[in-house]
């Protein structure tokens, strides 16, 4: 197997996303030595029984000890607290990144405290599920799928080039971008669905006892897909609405006026009109599924490497 891309790794809260890095860290040696930090005693115990690391612990002097590669994969609104914390213990030298799926309001929360003696390079791994916690992960959850980085303008280059490296080897595809226009981005691919699937799911549960019996009976259709993106952590969710709030809303009137243009051709019955802007739907997903992006597929990759 090639080199590890780092020797020390420091992962910083280990849910999905923190004990899957751990697992494929592992599964494709990317790191020498992998330590895991979590606040929470029971999610620490856990990680030990499965054996994800190296070392798992609630103390972070003890999880950075030596790492040259620290992440964060807390929920969006603490990262700015986790960074305050670690801070004094960061290696100098090390680069620190995260996974949180909103980048305006993490840099601004974790950046003032990370000092020059470490690079911070942001990062969101465009990979996930509707589950949570160290039990949820798996090795080939990055496989193929893009992580994004939002390196600042004048970044340390070889720390760039270090977690590509890192996130090539996990199988991921990496791209570099503006810390604003991810959140643009996301806001409409992912965040905006999110609120959406949301809605439905809550609308539906409105009506009470026996339209949710219906709906639990007849959920073979579209509405179950819809039921699983509802089922995605609200802790997680909740702050991911809160720190990217402003590209939300702005998706959210342009949708609100799709929604409408759909509604007015209903209701005039523009047969046409509604024909034209399903078949233009439909190529999107084609030109998805063309490009190789299409992971519908709910079990992919999901047990191997666990
Ligand atoms: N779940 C996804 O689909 C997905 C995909 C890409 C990125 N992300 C991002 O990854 C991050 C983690 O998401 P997840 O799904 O792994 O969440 P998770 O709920 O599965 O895990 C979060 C972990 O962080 C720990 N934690 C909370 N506060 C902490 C603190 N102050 N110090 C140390 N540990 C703390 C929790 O105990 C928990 O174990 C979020 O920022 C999210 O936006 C999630
Ligand atoms: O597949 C899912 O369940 C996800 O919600 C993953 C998903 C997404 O919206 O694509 C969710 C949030 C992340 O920041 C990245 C990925």
């Amino acid at each position: 197997m090639a080199e590890p891309v780092c020797e020390r790794l420091a992962l910083i809260g280990v849910g999905l996303i923190g004990s899957s890095i751990a697992r494929a860290a592992r599964e494709f040696g990317a790191a020498r030595h992998i330590a895991l930090m979590d606040s929470s005693p029971s999610v620490v115990a856990r990680a030990r029984e499965l054996g994800l690391a190296d070392l798992a612990t609630e103390d972070h002097a003890e999880a950075l000890a030596g790492a040259d590669l620290v992440i964060v994969c807390t929920p969006v609104g603490v990262c700015g607290e986790v960074a305050q914390k670690i801070a004094p213990y960061l290696p100098k030298g090390a680069v620190v990144s995260d996974v949180g799926s909103v980048k305006g309001a993490v840099v601004a929360q974790m950046a003032p405290h990370l000092s020059e003696r470490t690079r911070f390079i942001p990062a969101h791994p465009i990979a996930g599920t509707e589950f949570s916690g160290p039990d949820a992960g798996f090795a080939m959850l990055f496989q193929n799928r893009w992580c994004i980085l939002t390196p600042p303008d004048g970044a340390d280059a070889s720390a760039v080039e270090k977690l590509m490296a890192f996130w090539t080897r996990l199988g991921a595809k990496v791209e570099t971008m503006s810390v604003a226009h991810h959140d643009a981005v996301l806001a409409l691919t992912s965040h905006l669905p999110h609120l959406i699937a949301y809605n439905i799911v809550g609308t539906a549960d409105d009506f009470g006892d026996e339209t949710r019996s219906e709906v639990i009976k007849f959920s073979a259709s579209g509405f179950r897909d819809f039921t699983r993106i509802a089922a995605s952590d609200p802790i997680m969710w909740r702050d991911i609405f809160l720190a990217n709030k402003d590209a939300v809303l702005e998706m959210l009137g342009r949708f609100n006026e799709d929604l409408s243009a759909l509604q007015r051709m209903i209701r005039r019955g523009d047969g046409q009109g509604l024909f034209e802007f399903f078949s233009r739907t439909r190529e999107i997903r084609r030109s998805i599924i063309e490009q190789g992006q299409d992971t519908a597929a709910p079990d992919f990759g999901r047990r191997s490497g666990n």
